[in-house]
């Protein structure tokens, strides 16, 4: 056998990780290697090529078709009908913008004089050893070693042993967004963030959806108050079943079908076939550990199927014990699958390999997440559920200040209506400190930053309110009127860790 090509760092996966390679490293040989995502196997990872970026060009234009609808436009006095929305368009803009960066990209890391010191190599990297890899790629395996690895190798969609299921080759964020043509229906199994972000979608451009919970409702992991209003306005628009279990499912000559069970026996709900033109999967995803082979690296992976790390994004052996010279950033092993996470990681993960005496963390700012449907959806820290348990262990009091859009003269410019769209956010009652912000309405994910900031850089809510002034008559006085309910004292330090 012959000897292993040796570099002194391995990169594998070109997602996050692609911002990891840069004149700092100009003096080291890398060795890049990625296997691409969704049926082409495309380089750039999960966001840019089958994930956040295009899922949001796919909600904008959703929100576009919407507004046009008569129902929409009519509360304005304008005079609107939606003709149609014609998908191959609708896909093509999408994928003519994102489609050249992806091969721009590929092609700079592969052939650019900035990328000399960087070999390029397409294809599955697995684990024979510490610090050794086997490449499988076209052409045949290589055999890789390395002083240092860091793994950024992303997760993908996971499908559960639901009866049939895998059989029926049912639809994935992974293919949905390529599609020749839209069914004319769709079951969507499961009812987190892909799941209500593609209901949105779907739903806006014509295609009957059928939303299926296990749940009694949907984004079961958000604040009661959230997941109790978006489940509300959901089932307003298309189907949703609640306590719902998958059975079995089928494909058929005309479609699929789909048996489905009430998965809380007290629910006054009874079983039935749903009969679609095809399903989409949305169950959650899977860390790509597994396709590592990261236990033969000498890693520790969670029950999860998640890379161990320690707050450095150092991996971690299976004991807990830090592995020399092995990084691991993004949804690979953090329980946040979200793109600023991996991006911060990453930022982490280079800083430490490049100043190991001076290492940084990476958990040190509250994690904010928002759900791109309709309306929008942000959150960030405790929810109340949470903050009340945090409280009661912790011997301090909480206050939930709660404001509904409609209650301000934007939310009147836009027909809102009250009770409806609304932010919340609950302090500690003592020093006025943000636990944690929840919004549901019109451009949450945007609105929600000024309370990240104030949790990241330790403001008080009352602070927040009245050291600022919040121009008039904009969106944002739904939070300065939020913040205003909140209590008076200075709070001292930051989010708790
Ligand atoms: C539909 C959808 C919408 C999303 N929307 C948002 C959003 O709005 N906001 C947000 O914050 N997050 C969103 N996310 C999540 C976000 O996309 C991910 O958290 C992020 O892209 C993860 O980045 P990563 O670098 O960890 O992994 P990836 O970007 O997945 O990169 C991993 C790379 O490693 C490669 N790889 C894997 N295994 C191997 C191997 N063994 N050998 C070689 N290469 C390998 C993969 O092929 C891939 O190219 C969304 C995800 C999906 C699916
Ligand atoms: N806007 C965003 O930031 C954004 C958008 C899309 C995806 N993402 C990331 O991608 C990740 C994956 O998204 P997701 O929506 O697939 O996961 P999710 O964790 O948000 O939701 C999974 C859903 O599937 C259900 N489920 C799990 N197993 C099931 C089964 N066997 N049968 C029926 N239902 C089942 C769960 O109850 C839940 O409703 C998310 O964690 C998120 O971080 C983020």
């Amino acid at each position: 056998m012959s000897a292993p090509e040796h570099f002194d760092i391995a990169l594998i996966g070109s997602g996050s990780g692609n911002s990891f390679p840069g004149p700092e490293f100009a003096d080291k040989s890398i060795v890049y290697i990625d296997r691409g995502v969704g049926p082409a196997h495309t380089f750039g990872g999960t966001c840019l090529n089958v994930g956040c970026i295009p899922t949001k060009m796919f909600v904008h234009t959703a929100t576009v078709a919407e507004n046009a609808k008569e129902e929409h436009a009519k509360k304005f006095g304008v005079d609107s009908k939606l003709g149609g929305v014609g998908f191959p368009a609708v896909r093509d803009r999408i994928f003519n913008r994102i489609d050249p960066i992806s091969h721009g990209g590929e092609e700079y890391r592969a052939s650019h004089p900035d990328n000399a010191n960087l070999t390029l190599i397409r294809g599955t990297a697995r684990f024979t050893g510490p610090k050794r890899l086997a490449v499988e790629t076209d052409g045949g395996t290589r055999e890789i070693t390395a002083d240092t690895v860091l793994l950024a190798a992303g997760s993908r969609p996971a499908i559960p042993g639901i009866p049939g299921l895998k059989e029926a080759k049912p639809l994935t964020s992974d293919t949905i967004m390529r599609l020749e043509e839209l069914p004319e229906s769709i079951a969507i199994l499961g009812s987190g963030v892909i799941a209500l972000e593609f209901a949105h979608i779907l739903d806006a451009f014509g295609v009957d959806v059928h939303l299926i919970a296990r749940s009694g409702t949907l984004l079961r992991a958000f604040d009661e108050d959230i997941a109790r209003r978006i489940t509300e306005v959901a089932s307003a628009r298309y189907h949703v079943h609640l306590n719902a279990s998958t059975t079995r499912v089928r494909r058929t000559a005309s479609g699929v079908e789909i048996d489905l069970e009430p998965s809380d026996p007290a629910a006054d709900e009874a079983a039935r076939t749903l009969t679609v033109a095809d399903i989409l999967v949305a169950t959650g995803r899977t860390p790509n550990s597994d396709l590592l082979d990261a236990p033969a690296g000498g890693i520790g992976v969670d029950d999860a199927g998640r890379v161990m790390v320690d707050a450095y994004q150092r991996a971690l052996d299976p004991s807990g014990q830090v592995l020399d010279g092995v990084y691991s950033i993004g949804d690979l092993s953090s329980p946040a699958q979200l793109k600023h996470v991996a991006n911060y990681e990453l930022k982490v993960a280079r800083h430490n390999i490049l100043n190991p005496h001076d290492l940084r963390r990476s958990d040190d700012m509250p994690i904010p997440a928002a759900v791109f449907t309709d309306p929008h959806i942000a959150q960030v820290g405790m929810t109340e559920r949470e903050a009340r348990e945090w409280a009661a262990t912790a011997g301090r009091e909480i206050r939930v200040a709660r404001q509904e859009f409609a209650d301000v003269a934007y939310g009147w410019a836009m027909e809102l209506e009250a009770p409806g769209d609304f932010v919340k956010i609950i302090v500690e009652a003592e020093t006025g400190r943000i636990l944690g912000a929840h919004i549901i309405g019109p451009e949450a994910a945007t609105l929600i930053q000024v309370l990240i900031q104030a949790m990241s850089f330790g403001l008080n809510a009352r602070d927040v309110a009245t050291k600022q002034y919040w121009i008039h008559p904009a969106m944002p006085e739904v939070i300065e009127n939020a913040c205003c309910s909140s209590p008076k004292r200075a709070a001292p330090g930051r989010y708790p860790r």
